[in-house]
């Protein structure tokens, strides 16, 4: 397909999202001066609060980490300058700085500590250091024990003193919007798209070459940086702080807001800061007089719409407000350079080589002494039947499940103990037996998720689109690949409107990306319809004959019979034989393995 007539070209909607987002920022900046003063200082602790949340959504919402103590992160940064500023006459803006320091230096010890918890112990976790933390606010006397502490400075910004909330919330939306822009260059950048795969667990984006718990940590530091800020700027605009506002209470409440607003969507979380507090406000002076009778009853309140968002709208409000907006700006950067490609062995010459591999589980040897080598340019199948320990295999292959016993060795490098990054930088791209593909995201940015290795760009550089020319590289080579496997007309389309047959395609574009020496397919066919999976066969023969070497593992003897050049049939977790089709066909240990699946009618 001409470039010409590529989806570049498309830009759906451009003019009336710019003009609304316009609007809206037009509105933003007008509020402060229009508003009553109550509402103004409302306004203030929403933009606040929103700021809080954002990290909850990059955190919570992409990344799936669910934390209750964010605020009490928010209260080291607001404790930080409260005791820097009063004790020790510090400027406010090197308090922030100050802020951003100790809990970056606390969020990585606690993260270093629990974000290797899988379930529902990191957010137990969460909540311990939450609670904890609120109480060392509560009994250090230097920090005004449950009194707090008074007489915190403003912040001073060029002469001009911003003791009215007018003045300060100008200083929170700045805050705020640069916090959302980040969080938002954030999510479309490599990084980003990393943080998504992240939360399908960790088996994906680790056979993408990320460090999932390098990930895990950095985002827990940002988000914590992020209620850091939101920290100083609320001990700024109370000019006073005590232990209440940083409560597990509050953290369950900024949850309470992602969740509403819609947690995986930066605008979600600033919706449901907004939606929340004022709601707050609105049921306190409400409900006492409705009831008669003074209580918190708005925490009823919001448990009851927390459970109504879950049944209706799992994924929050945002996603219904985005429903009628016009859809966002699809953007091809322009190219500047391709990504360096990996020299390619002789065809022919050995690549993978498996010596006698083992592997026990407890008493059970699900692969007993399997030995096979393939070469560069071949299809090898990978057959047998239920339980012969192809997928055992498979993952000790891709790192997945180091091996018991043996050797793995690929493009002479011996891959027996390294992980499944390691191995994938190596040259080694898969796909997936059950599909994992990220629905929400467009084609293009699926596949380029294939592409994570070849990148550099790190966290900063992705918060400040540092990463324009990579990510423009990315870009392109993940539509060349689409286009190599006939998707490229639907790179703008979300990859959740694709059928089977086209998502199991899509993740063979996305592993090509990688620009590997070696395509590993876990039973590529499965589920697929007839005319799917002659498609896949079509798609894997000229992926072949344009010198790619592919393993895979699959059922559908139809197919296999049809595709590989050599097979190796496991049983029992051994390896039963080792031939071209015809040589497989005509064995009779392998017929025996496979009673009742005639093999000759199979390739017929
Ligand atoms: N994590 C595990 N713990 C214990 N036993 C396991 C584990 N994974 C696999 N097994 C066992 O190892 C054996 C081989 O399983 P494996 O999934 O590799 O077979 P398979 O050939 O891929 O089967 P299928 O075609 O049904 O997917 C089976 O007996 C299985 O129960």
């Amino acid at each position: 397909m001409s470039r010409a007539g590529s989806p570049s070209a498309r830009r759906t909607g451009l003019p009336l999202r710019a003009l609304l987002t316009g609007a809206a920022v037009v509105v933003a900046l007008a509020l402060p001066l229009v508003l009553p003063l109550f509402q103004v200082t409302l306004l203030v602790n929403v933009l606040i609060f929103a700021v809080v949340v954002t990290g909850l959504v990059l955190l919570t919402g992409i990344v799936g980490l669910t934390s209750f103590g964010q605020a009490a992160f928010m209260g080291v940064g607001a404790y930080t300058t409260a005791v820097l500023t009063t004790q020790a006459g510090w400027s406010t803006w090197l308090t922030l700085l100050a802020g951003f320091g100790v809990t970056a230096l606390i969020a990585w010890l606690l993260g270093l500590m629990t974000l290797r918890m899988q379930g529902h112990y990191l957010p137990l976790a969460t909540i311990a250091w939450g609670i904890s933390l609120y109480y060392v606010f509560g009994n250090t006397p230097a920090l005004g024990g449950f009194t707090g502490l008074t007489d915190i400075p403003p912040v001073h910004f060029f002469g001009l003193s911003l003791t009215s909330p007018r003045t300060f919330a100008y200083l929170a939306l700045v805050c705020l919007g640069v916090v959302a822009l980040g969080a938002q260059f954030l999510l479309s950048s490599r990084v980003g798209r990393a943080m998504r795969a992240l939360r399908g667990g960790p088996l994906v984006a680790e056979a993408f070459g990320v460090n999932t718990f390098r990930l895990r940590v950095q985002v827990f530091v940002l988000a914590a940086l992020m209620a850091s800020l939101a920290g100083w700027l609320y001990a700024h605009s109370q000019r006073f702080v005590n232990p209440t506002p940083f409560s597990l209470q509050a953290g369950i409440e900024y949850l309470f807001m992602a969740v509403v607003g819609g947690s995986q969507h930066v605008w979600g979380g600033v919706l449901g800061a907004g939606l929340i507090t004022l709601l707050r406000e609105w049921l306190r002076d409400l409900l006492p007089a409705l009831i008669g009778a003074q209580g918190n009853f708005e925490v009823i309140v919001f448990g009851v719409l927390v459970i109504l968002t879950l049944q209706f709208a799992r994924r929050g409000l945002w996603p219904l407000i985005e429903r009628v907006l016009p859809r966002e700006e699809v953007r091809l950067l322009p190219e500047h350079s391709r990504l360096p490609e990996r020299g390619k062995p002789q065809p022919g010459t050995p690549l993978l080589e498996v010596a006698h591999a083992l592997k026990t589980f407890g008493g059970l040897r699900a692969v007993n002494d399997v030995s096979f080598e393939l070469r560069a340019g071949e299809i090898l199948g990978l057959i047998g039947p239920n339980g012969a320990g192809k997928s055992t295999l498979f993952n000790l292959i891709t790192g997945v499940n180091p091996a018991t016993g043996g050797r793995v060795t690929f493009a002479g490098q011996d891959i027996t103990r390294a992980s499944a990054g390691q191995i994938h930088r190596l040259g080694v791209a898969r796909t997936f037996q059950h599909v994992h593909l990220l629905p929400d995201l467009t084609l293009l940015a699926n596949t380029m998720m294939g592409g994570y290795a070849r990148g550099r760009a790190g966290m900063v550089a992705s918060l400040l689109h540092l990463e324009r020319r990579e990510e423009a590289a990315l870009q392109h080579e993940a539509l060349r690949q689409l286009e190599r496997v006939g998707l490229g007309e639907q790179a703008f389309t979300l990859a959740g409107n694709l059928a089977l047959g086209q998502q199991r395609i899509l993740e063979v574009a996305r592993a090509l990306v990688a620009d590997p020496t070696l395509l590993l397919l876990d039973e590529p066919a499965a589920g697929l319809r007839y005319g799917e999976k002659m498609e896949l066969v079509a798609l894997l023969k000229r992926l072949r004959d344009e010198g790619v070497t592919i393993l895979l593992v699959e059922h559908d003897m139809d197919l296999v019979m049809n595709l590989v050049d050599r097979l190796v049939v496991m049983n029992y977790g051994e390896k039963l034989a080792e031939g071209t089709p015809a040589e497989i066909r005509a064995n009779a240990a392998v017929r025996e393995a496979y009673l009742g699946v005639d093999m000759a009618e199979g390739a017929a």
